[in-house]
């Protein structure tokens, strides 16, 4: 079967970044890649900012100030001060011309016009420069960087409204089984209510991709292959979920066959998530995704997130991975790679209770998936493991 590290760099070979293009509008770019560097259209600062309410001031040799005005932020007025002279101002504002130095308003007594220093300001204090922040015409975000709301700040910060990205991918949803019924029916014996159409469109979409088909299938091998045959046709990433393992009803690895889906890699040695498949026919993608709930989420988090950074060209592809030293003892009775659902506090990380494929409950609670290699049978408390960060994790 295949190792873990296999599948994963299957799937690194298996990817050729897209290079199709797009200008969108900045408020639907989250998620979305650069397809190029973005040049700043302004100096940011635009003008002489106060980094703080106090006084501007034309520095002399006294520590005694006359103050002559005030500026707020929003004022475009500029004030002439002679050495000596001061003029109230607020965290924002524009910084008078003439002033070289702002005092923080704590360190000053003031009576009428007459102000005295109880600091020695320097020239320069709290003054934030033209461009400081980012110069005109350069770089502040490269191709390759994934809009995150606090990019979106920076761009929108640059009065910028739209910007470049690579085309993204445009994906199906296949969900099989036939005890799955939406939300909102009652439940008669036997059933359960779907849930992993939702939690596979969630994760998509935080991964920038908008175009998301939903399809439903019955558990038979027509109907199984007259819909994937659909999506393999119009989409170029197809998920589907459950279906996938060996039991008499599982139609989707027959309807892979008949459809001529290159198998790039069957099964792999994780817990969960043993029977994830990974395909290739023309230009799309095809991951089954064993059923059971965890194992489709892990898939998800582990396999899919990094193909669809890859076509992307983002610049980190992948979920970030570090070392944390484990809370407790834990021990490895599969022979399988495992995922655990865990926390990261503080200094180390702890594996949560509910370890089930079936269940959701820690993958819930987790902000992490700690990586047991198949061949570690044992980790103590203490020991550094590797630790992916989940995206969601708070
Ligand atoms: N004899 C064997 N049986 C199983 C094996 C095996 O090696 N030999 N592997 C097990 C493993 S591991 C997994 S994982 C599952 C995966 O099976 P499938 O991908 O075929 O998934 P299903 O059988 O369709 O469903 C599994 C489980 O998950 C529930 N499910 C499925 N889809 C959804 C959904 N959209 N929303 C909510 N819940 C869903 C489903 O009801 C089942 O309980 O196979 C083991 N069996
Ligand atoms: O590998 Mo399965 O995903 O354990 O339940």
């Amino acid at each position: 079967m295949n190792s873990v590290e296999h599948a994963i760099q299957i799937v690194r070979d298996s990817v050729k970044s897209f290079s199709g293009t797009e200008v969108i509008s900045l408020k639907n770019a989250i998620g979305r890649t650069l397809s190029k560097g973005v040049a700043s259209p302004l100096n940011l600062p635009s003008f002489r900012q106060s980094a703080m309410d106090g006084y501007a001031l034309n520095l002399h040799d006294s520590d005694s100030y006359e103050v002559i005005g005030e500026v707020k932020a929003g004022d475009p007025i500029d004030i002439t001060l002679k050495p000596g002279q001061a003029s109230r101002i607020f965290t924002g504002a524009r910084v008078p011309n003439s002033a070289n130095s702002i005092v923080i308003q704590e360190k000053v007594s003031r009576e009428g016009d007459q102000l005295k220093l109880e600091a020695e300001p320097k020239t320069g204090d709290f003054i934030r420069n033209i461009g400081e922040q980012i110069a005109k015409g350069s770089i502040p975000l490269d191709k390759g960087h994934t809009i995150n709301p606090s990019s979106l700040g920076l761009l929108k910060s640059l009065g910028i409204q739209e910007v470049e990205v690579v085309k993204n991918m445009k994906a199906a949803i296949i969900v099989t089984g036939n005890e799955l019924v939406e939300s909102g029916q009652t439940l008669k014996e036997g059933q359960i209510y779907e849930s992993n159409s939702a939690v596979i469109e969630a994760a998509l979409k935080s991964k920038g991709i908008q175009e998301i088909n939903k399809i439903t299938v019955r558990d038979n091998l027509e109907d199984t292959i007259s819909k994937l045959r659909t999506a393999l046709d119009e989409n170029n990433l197809v998920l589907l979920s459950g279906g996938i393992s060996v039991g008499e009803y599982d139609f989707v690895g027959q309807a892979l066959k008949a459809l001529e889906v290159e198998e790039l890699f069957y099964k792999v040695l994780q817990k969960p998530g043993k029977p994830l498949f990974f395909g290739k026919r023309g230009g799309t993608y095809v991951f089954a995704l064993p059923g059971n709930p965890a194992s489709t989420l892990t898939c998800f988090y582990v396999y899919v997130n990094l193909l669809i950074d890859l076509f992307k060209s983002a610049e980190h592809p992948g979920l970030l991975r570090v070392k944390f030293p484990i809370a407790q003892d834990y021990e490895n009775k599969f022979g399988r790679a495992l995922f655990l659902k865990a926390r990261v506090n503080n200094n180390s990380v702890e594996i949560l209770d509910h370890q089930a494929s079936s269940t959701m409950i820690s993958f819930a609670k987790a902000n992490a998936l700690v990586y047991i290699p198949a061949e570690v049978t044992e980790v103590l408390a203490g020991d550094l493991v590797e630790t992916i960060i989940l995206p969601y994790g708070s």
